[in-house]
């Protein structure tokens, strides 16, 4: 159950990641998106980014409190959660009934899926397992209710529970993910994702090193979940988030070894991995200007940008620089209700934002910085995503501001 909006052709062989920045900067300048250097230079200068990059950028929470028997099977973890990385778009109900957020959720349902493996017969996480796992499991594991409570048709005062609402949409489109991605699998004969993505980092288009365009090219190829792409009123987008996501986070689980246990790609280079919290964040940061966009993208953030806002969003954290305490929060109120086009343009927007950004912080003449913030022009597009991801829920007034919302798509 991948997407229904039209789909483009795939990008021409070895050209995929350049597909990705050169349909995202089309689309963006097509909806009339502007990122102004001013911009850029007032957020890599700010003492927002300049106090909490290097502390909030190398926070990839990837390692896992978790025994896996070997290095494949870690490896098939981080595919399959990576595989389930979206659900942005039901933050709010998840929150309500769970306390806690997208990733957050995947993450524990992915570790109770391994470790109801580790502890049962048949492994869960197998090619074979992930088409056994139910919408009534999934959403038993993930501990949310899928029934909607409504009044009889004809017996008054009666009450009746059916499937649906957000969360039966949701457990919906886990399962339907598990299960069509197990069924690929299977039929080309791998025992299960983690096998597969091994395969995938083995392909070099040119050289020795592992090369991100061709692993990247054989995930989305085979996985129909991994295939994040659309025609926006016939001009193609590829945007890969879970896809370029999972192979980052390789690079940062086994590349640090001085013998990796599987080829790794350099993703020093990798678009960023666009979801709703990136392009949200970088309209609420003054860096994505919606002012004279097109379709209908000028009003959906009607608060953010002002001077302000972003005076007091660019200064230091409020009260002190520690991040906010982890404890159960209100649910967040929920932002701004998409279109699937819309969301594909403000994405698109984002990857091309920090292209742009890092271009600038390369290019920016470091005689004219202080010593202590020359380090800028070393940023990269992977460590400006998850200083961008995590910088939002680090800061109690980053938190609070709107992400926009798209349901019903399976890709981020
Ligand atoms: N661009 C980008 N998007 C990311 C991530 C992650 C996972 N981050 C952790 C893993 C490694 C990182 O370093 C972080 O420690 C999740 N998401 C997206 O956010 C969405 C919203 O989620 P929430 O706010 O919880 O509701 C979620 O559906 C998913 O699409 C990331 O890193 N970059």
């Amino acid at each position: 159950m991948a997407s229904t909006v039209p789909v483009p052709e795939f990008p021409p062989s070895g050209h995929y990641v350049a597909a990705v920045k050169e349909s995202c900067s089309a689309l963006r300048q097509k909806a009339n998106i502007s990122v102004k250097p001013e911009a850029i230079r007032r957020l890599l200068l700010s003492p927002a980014f300049l106090n909490s990059f290097k502390r909030v950028s190398v926070s990839h929470g990837l390692a896992f409190p978790l025994k896996f028997p070997t290095l494949l099977s870690e490896l098939n973890f981080l595919s399959i959660l990576s595989l389930l990385n979206f659900a942005s778009g039901y933050r709010v109900p998840l929150h309500e009934q769970t306390g806690r957020g997208a990733w957050d959720n995947i993450r524990a349902f992915t570790f109770s899926l391994f470790i109801s493996s580790a502890t049962g017969s048949g492994s869960l996480l197998s090619a074979a397992g992930m088409q056994t796992i139910s919408e009534q499991q999934v959403a038993e594991i993930m501990g949310v209710s899928v029934h909607i409570e409504r009044p009889h048709e004809t017996i008054p005062g009666v009450t009746v529970g059916e499937l649906s609402g957000p969360m039966f949409e949701l457990v919906r489109r886990i399962s339907a993910t598990l299960k069509e991605t197990g069924e690929v699998l299977q039929q080309a004969g791998y025992p299960d994702l983690g096998s597969f993505v091994a395969e995938c980092l083995k392909e070099r288009s040119s050289g020795t090193s592992a090369s991100l365009d061709a692993t990247l090219e054989k995930l989305v190829r085979a996985i129909p979940a991994f295939r994040d792409m659309a025609l926006i009123d016939g001009q193609a987008v590829y945007c890969f988030k879970k896809a370029l996501f999972l192979i980052h986070a390789v690079t940062i689980r086994f590349g640090a070894s001085a013998s990796p246990p599987f080829p790794i790609p350099d993703t020093s280079q990798a678009p960023v991995f666009t979801d709703n919290v990136l392009p949200s964040l970088l309209v609420h940061l003054g860096v994505l200007d919606l002012s004279e966009a097109s379709y209908t993208l000028s009003t959906v953030f009607p608060d953010a940008g002002s001077e302000e806002k972003l005076s007091t969003l660019l200064a230091a954290p409020p009260s002190s620089d520690t991040p906010a305490p982890n404890t159960k929060k209100a649910p967040p109120k929920g932002g701004p209700i998409l279109t699937s086009d819309q969301a594909y343009i403000l994405r698109a927007a984002a990857v091309d934002a920090c292209e742009l950004i890092v271009k600038f912080a390369r290019e920016v003449d470091i005689s004219t910085l202080d010593d202590d913030v020359k380090w800028i022009k070393d940023i990269t597009l992977p460590d400006l995503d998850i200083w961008l991801w995590a910088v939002a829920k680090d800061r109690p007034d980053y938190r609070k501001l709107e992400r926009f919302v798209l349901q019903h798509t399976v890709f981020f």
